[in-house]
């Protein structure tokens, strides 16, 4: 009984969504509002709204119920108490390869693919695996720490002795399940970073630029540093950075600052920047202060300064809704060329701050060519730029998000 009223509830909470914040803050205010709901039913109602997510485009048809019912199957590895509550001639049947239990809905329902969960087959970046991406929306990836130099033993060993189960991917790369609760056991940022195993690859790129470079760069800029991961990333990798980041949004400096403070970074300056106005850093000393004296004598320069400058930029985020499923099961696919728009503008801007012989690191954590491959084109054709790798970092095979980069040189 108690689970067709978590069922209800879902639909209930499903109805009352409308995907304009994250899924993750909407449900804990309503459980925050409606404090009936025990711990076990918090998680039953919020597995189940989040099986209706992750089906993503697939079976739009389906009332909200059997499309929970639907996702919850396609969800489930082993037979569970909840599949055997809501419907139990499928628990028997969880353990079936995807194939055959994704046959089974087409008896049930109606005519139905993995693809169809994610149905822009034409948009998606060369050497993506669509079969393995479509269904790697059916899991939820892993929780990743990325352990600082000179931490991996401490850190192990305190989860060790908390606990905690994790996965060794690398010498500098941990997989947990994702609801392991570390915040106790280990001090994050300090010794190790919450981040993504993809978006800790990005650190080969850079590893790439080190070597490419003969010195590591000095002069870093991150032009859309949000709170920093690849800032941090940077600072482990580049000895000696000389660190400029900046962001949109004043709010995720502040967030920023306070995770430099407890990483141990401390030289490097923060400036607010909508990269994607024109004309927007008029004059170097926004870039650094110290910089505007140095390059004074540097006549035509105009703020050329940065051995490397990195933007992360703003995008779909299409290779992390495995995180957010809410984001697919809404996503309207004309925001791609808004994206696409953006990066162009974004990236024009940066790059008239790279110093001759300089490095720009492009990444976005998109799986869509115009974001990934397109935007790459456009950034070779800004002439002063040579492109020297690119990468798809899929995420799909360790249970992580799929990323893209590109790193180019100033000629
Ligand atoms: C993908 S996130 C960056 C993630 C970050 N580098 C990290 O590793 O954690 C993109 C960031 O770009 C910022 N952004 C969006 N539009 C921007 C613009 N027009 N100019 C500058 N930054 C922008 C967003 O606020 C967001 O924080």
């Amino acid at each position: 009984m108690k689970y067709f009223s978590h069922l209800n509830t879902a639909v209930q909470i499903l109805q009352q969504y409308n995907g304009s914040q994250p899924f993750g803050s909407f449900i804990k205010q309503f459980f925050s509002q409606h404090k009936k709901y025990g711990s076990k039913d918090r998680k039953n109602i919020s597995h189940l709204c989040y099986a209706f997510f992750r089906l993503g485009k697939a079976l739009p048809q389906l009332p909200a119920e059997e499309r929970i019912i639907t996702g919850l199957f396609l969800c489930s590895n082993e037979p569970n108490e909840l599949l055997q509550h809501l419907q139990p001639d499928w628990n028997g049947k969880a353990q079936l390869p995807l194939a055959e239990k994704i046959q089974l809905i087409e008896t049930h329902h109606s005519p139905c693919t993995i693809y169809d969960l994610f149905p822009w087959k034409d948009e998606i970046s060369e050497g993506l695996n669509y079969e393995s991406f479509c269904a790697s929306f059916l899991t939820q990836p892993d929780l990743f720490l990325r352990l600082r130099p000179g931490k991996e033993a401490v850190v192990k060993n305190k989860l060790q002795q908390g606990g905690i189960v994790f996965r060794e991917i690398g010498p500098f790369c941990l997989a947990l399940p994702n609801a392991s609760k570390i915040d106790t056991i280990i001090e994050t940022d300090r010794e190790a970073v919450v981040q993504d195993f993809s978006s800790q690859r990005i650190g080969e790129l850079m590893e790439f630029i080190r070597g490419a470079y003969a010195k590591a760069p000095l002069r870093v800029w991150d032009a859309c540093a949000a709170s920093g991961g690849k800032s941090i990333l940077a600072s482990d990798i580049f000895p000696r950075i000389d660190l400029t980041v900046s962001d949109v949004r004043k709010s995720i400096l502040i967030n920023l600052e306070k995770r430099f403070a407890t990483a141990g970074i401390r030289n490097y300056h923060t400036f607010v920047a909508d990269l994607s106005a024109s004309n927007v850093i008029k004059n170097t000393s926004l870039l650094r202060p110290s910089f505007a004296k140095a390059s004074e004598g540097n006549q035509g320069s105009g703020g050329q300064v940065f051995d490397l400058v990195i933007t992360d930029v703003p995008c779909s985020g299409s290779g992390t809704w495995g995180r957010t499923p809410e984001q697919l099961y809404y996503f309207e696919p004309q925001q791609i060329e808004r994206y696409s728009s953006l990066q162009k503008k974004i990236v024009q801007q940066a790059i008239q701050h790279i110093k001759p012989g300089g490095f720009l690191l492009y990444c976005t954590c998109s799986v869509f060519k115009k974001e990934n491959e397109e935007v790459v084109e456009f950034i070779q054709q800004q002439q002063s730029l040579s492109l020297l790798k690119t990468a798809l970092l899929t995420g799909y095979d360790q249970k992580a998000d799929t990323l893209f980069g590109a790193v180019f040189q100033k000629r």
